[in-house]
């Protein structure tokens, strides 16, 4: 068997109302003198006053850095900027494009690395993969953050849709398993049990307790499910656990028409399609994205028939070498069509 590096995250601190303790978190973590911070500007604006202050009361020395898209010029512009700063860490505050950004840019620095996620909206927030556009439609490993610290007050004051799309991304893992199981059996992929139970168990946790998520969601609950999603892609030392044909599917649209639905939003959607087309239960995963209020039909996230139906066609092609079912069952635009409109999707 072919061997692989788990590289895992070494602190993760979660708790409630305590940015302020950043500083302190760093300083036990490894000490820096000086970090770079890289966020968004709607991101800046919550969390610079006491992300700086705490900084400051460390002895900390701090430069903030933009990240307003995700693709890869604009990542490589900012690592430079980044490189003059000397820092000893850079730290990823936001969403999923922040974290992705200061991840990447971390690993190409040789830098520690440190996640501040401010909302519960994918599982990158302790992996070790980042997703830049222009670079592969899929996520490549970079490194595992060092520490990951998250304050539940600011992700239960991000927009509830952001939520929600993260419950999408962890309803995913159930399609996702599933195709790793598919590769396993069909084309003697390597399985690792324990990746993919951690993964489903990430998914199962979100089913079990969905029903009242959209009055009083569990914010400390999912993100825990997520951090936990980006484990099991830590000890499976790829994201397969985490991304199957569902994700393909999310991918071939960002690449067809970028800018549609968040990334779980997508998969989410993606996962009714692919559940079906696997023989599973499909209709509990729309009861449980409906529980969280995320998207269930193509027209919520303003995909259009034709743009769903060539993104479900060429998907796998987008990553032939991870085995779905899409493998299997040769999709074409007419048979897309019908099995989106069969599933409510369209
Ligand atoms: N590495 C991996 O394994 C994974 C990576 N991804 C990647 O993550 C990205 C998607 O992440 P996602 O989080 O959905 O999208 P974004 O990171 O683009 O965030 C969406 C928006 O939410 C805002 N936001 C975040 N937190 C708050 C908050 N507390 N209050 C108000 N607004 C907030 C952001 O603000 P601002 O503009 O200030 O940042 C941004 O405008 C994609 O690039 C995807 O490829 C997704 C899954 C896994
Ligand atoms: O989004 C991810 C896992 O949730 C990353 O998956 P990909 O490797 O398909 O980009
Ligand atoms: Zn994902």
């Amino acid at each position: 068997m072919a061997s692989h590096i788990m590289e895992l995250p070494r602190k993760i601190l979660i708790g409630e109302n305590n940015i302020s303790d950043i500083g302190d978190f760093l300083v036990g973590l490894s000490a820096p003198e000086r970090v770079s911070l890289v966020s968004g500007d709607k991101v800046r604006k919550i969390t610079d006053k006491k992300i700086s202050s705490s900084l400051s009361d460390s002895k900390i020395k701090y430069v903030w850095h933009r990240s307003t898209s995700n693709d890869v010029d604009s990542a490589k512009k900012t690592l430079e900027d980044i490189r003059k700063d000397k820092s000893d860490l850079i730290i990823g505050i936001g969403g999923g494009r922040s974290v992705d950004i200061a991840k990447m840019i971390a690993f190409t620095l040789k830098k520690s690395f440190v996640s501040i996620p401010t909302s519960a909206s994918h599982d990158g927030i302790a992996s070790p993969f980042v997703s830049l556009r222009g670079d592969k439609p899929y996520s490549i490993i970079a490194t595992a953050p060092l520490g990951v610290f998250v304050d539940i007050a600011i992700l239960k004051k991000a927009p509830r849709r952001l939520l929600a799309s993260g419950c999408g991304d962890l309803m995913a893992k159930v399609t996702a398993v599933r195709d790793w199981e598919l590769a396993r059996d069909n084309v003697g992929e390597y399985f690792g049990t324990y990746a993919a139970n951690l993964a489903s168990m990430s998914a199962k946790i979100v089913i079990d307790n969905s029903k009242d998520f959209k009055k009083k969601p569990d914010v400390r609950m999912i993100v825990e499910a997520l951090i936990s999603s980006g484990v099991a892609a830590c000890i499976a030392g790829s994201s397969r656990p985490c991304s199957g044909a569902e994700h393909l599917f999310s991918h071939a649209v960002d690449h067809l028409k970028p800018g549609i639905g968040l990334h779980g939003e997508k998969c989410g959607i993606g996962a009714i399609l692919v559940a079906k087309m696997q023989g599973q239960d499909w209709k509990k995963i729309i009861q449980m994205l409906k529980n969280v209020g995320a998207p269930t039909k193509a027209k919520e996230i303003g995909l259009e028939p034709s743009v769903l139906a060539k993104a479900l066609t060429i998907a796998q092609s987008l990553r032939p070498e991870r085995y779905t079912i899409l493998s299997k069952k040769i999709m074409n635009e007419q048979k897309a069509i019908e099995l989106a409109k069969s599933t409510g999707v369209l």
